[in-house]
């Protein structure tokens, strides 16, 4: 599997962020997209999830499923945690397991697999900033998708729980995923940098 990019053009209020821009991800790798604040880190994650539209270029997976979308093949984690805050920890990943489909581990071992097992009847709204991050984390694991485009992903991970999803994410790359994450901090597993709009 190989995801390619090329001569990606962004445009985001009327203000172009990027353009000519080309990257390439194959099955096994991850890539560390970095750059200034501003640069177009999350928009670039965000076209790739078909969020956003380009407004010029390409982008091409190669031997994943034809009959379904990038977007379909891949996982979103935004740096803001999609969660609903009146939902437990387990409805919420039954939540996401439902509206995804697939679920390939179930809920309960995801959210013993990030730790978060002591707190699976806790409403999602009285979890730490950590703690929300790990529930969305349990998603990818519940819900299985070669894909994973994640936006600062171990921002407000503590150190412990940066090594469990070190783990996570290599288990996924082992498996043949791949992963694109837009960060400011070394990602804890070896990537491949894509940096965008220069040097910051
Ligand atoms: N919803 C939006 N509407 C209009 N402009 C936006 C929107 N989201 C982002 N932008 C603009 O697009 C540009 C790129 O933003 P983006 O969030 O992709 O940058 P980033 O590299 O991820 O930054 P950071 O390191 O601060 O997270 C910025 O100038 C931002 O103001």
């Amino acid at each position: 599997m190989r995801l390619a990019g090329q001569g990606l053009r962004c445009i985001r209020a009327g203000r172009e962020v990027f353009a000519g821009l080309d990257f390439e991800a194959s099955a096994g790798e991850a890539v560390a997209v970095v750059g200034a604040n501003g640069a177009g880190k999350t928009s670039l994650l965000r076209l790739i999830a078909g969020l956003i539209a380009p407004a010029g270029g390409t982008i091409a997976l190669e031997g994943g499923d034809a009959e379904l979308s990038v977007a379909e093949q891949a996982h979103y984690l935004g740096h803001r945690d999609a969660l609903k805050p009146a939902l437990t920890v387990t409805e919420n990943l039954g939540f996401w397991a439902e509206f995804l489909g697939g679920v390939a581990t179930a809920p309960a071992a995801a959210l013993e697999a990030v730790g978060l097992g002591h707190a699976i009847h806790l409403p999602a709204g009285f979890l730490s900033a950590g703690q929300r991050r790990r529930l969305s984390i349990a998603r990818l694991l519940t819900v299985k998708r070669p894909i994973w485009l994640l936006d600062e992903p171990t921002s407000a991970l503590d150190m412990g729980s940066q090594k469990v999803f070190a783990g996570l994410m290599t288990a996924h790359l082992a498996d043949g995923g791949l992963i694109m994450a837009a960060t400011h901090t070394p990602l804890g597993i070896a990537a491949r940098e894509l940096r965008i709009g220069g040097v910051a």
